[in-house]
């Protein structure tokens, strides 16, 4: 079923709070509304929220980075975002990295402060790095949904930044409201990960917001021979290894910021330039035959 937009709206009005998660004991506190069924869903939610993993300096050079190095595109609901990762066919479940330059700059000290301060995160390898703007202005929301599981691994990060916000998750008509501070992260994994749908409502934003996602790879790319060349190059190129003295640019830079012959040569560009040259000098050789035989002549 497609709603319209007032529909939407008018069902997330009308939506019943079960629970409120409580970020400091990390529990499920019951608003009224709930009763045995929606407890017995809500029995094994569980999310790890983490307060000021950044403080207000350290989010403001980041919101300055973020807005100085990047490209922003429109998204659906009002957001718009920059997307450092694979492009990935939702509908042929392929992926490519092709045109993945690595994350930028100020991604790497982000992510080493998230991965120090929340706990569950040994040997998460960033794949993609996602920042949303959500404009007050422009009704920005995020609908229910749940992270696709055969592209996204099982834990999902989110460090929010510039304004509070509430995200809901809900299951089966259970609905859970989390707070989520400016300059938190969440990870979502697990139940809430896998069975719950996630949103952020137009009426819960009062100022603009920012989100930063890291997603790690489902665990079966690994092994999948059709993946095998993106997978690897998202290993190489994200976050994971350091960069290369010589090509740091490849690492931290993302196309934008890689000089255009240079990203022209890396996306496959290379090959043709060899085979021009090959033919510009086999012509410059022909030419110079026929100078020298006319000269003889
Ligand atoms: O912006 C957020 O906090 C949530 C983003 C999200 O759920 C998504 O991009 O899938
Ligand atoms: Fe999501």
């Amino acid at each position: 079923m497609v709603l319209s937009p007032s529909e939407i709206a008018a069902r997330q009005r009308d939506e019943r709070v079960d629970y409120e998660w409580s970020i400091d004991d990390a529990r499920l506190v019951g608003t009224g509304g709930a009763d045995a069924r929606t407890d017995a869903r809500a029995a094994r939610f569980a999310l790890h929220v983490v307060r000021d993993v950044l403080d207000e300096q350290a989010e403001a050079a980041l919101v300055r980075s973020i807005n100085a190095g990047g490209e922003w595109t429109p998204s659906q609901s009002g957001r718009r975002k920059q997307d450092f990762g694979p492009k990935v066919g939702f509908k042929s479940r392929r992926l490519s990295a092709a045109h993945f330059g690595g994350f930028p700059p100020y991604a790497r000290a982000l992510f080493e402060r998230v991965c120090e301060a929340c706990a569950g995160l040994d040997g998460f390898e960033a794949a993609e790095m996602a920042v949303l703007e959500y404009e007050e202005s422009r009704g920005a929301c995020i609908d229910y949904h749940i992270d696709d599981a055969w592209v996204w691994g099982d834990r999902i990060v989110i460090v929010s930044l510039l304004a509070p916000c509430s995200m809901r998750f809900r299951r089966g008509g259970c609905v859970v409201r989390v707070q989520l501070p400016a300059r938190s992260a969440l990870v979502i994994s697990g139940e809430a990960r896998a069975f719950w749908e996630h949103a952020i409502l137009r009426s819960e934003l009062r100022t603009t917001r920012l989100s930063v996602t890291f997603r790690e790879l489902a665990p079966q790319l690994h092994g999948d021979r059709q993946h095998a060349r993106a997978v690897r190059r998202l290993g190489e190129l994200a976050l994971r290894r350091r960069a290369p003295a010589t090509s740091a640019h490849r690492v931290c830079g993302g196309w934008r910021r890689v000089p255009a012959a240079w990203r022209w040569a890396h996306a496959g560009g290379g090959r043709s330039a060899v085979v021009g040259l090959c033919v510009a000098l086999t012509c410059i050789s022909v030419a110079t035959a026929l100078a020298k035989r006319r000269g003889a002549c």
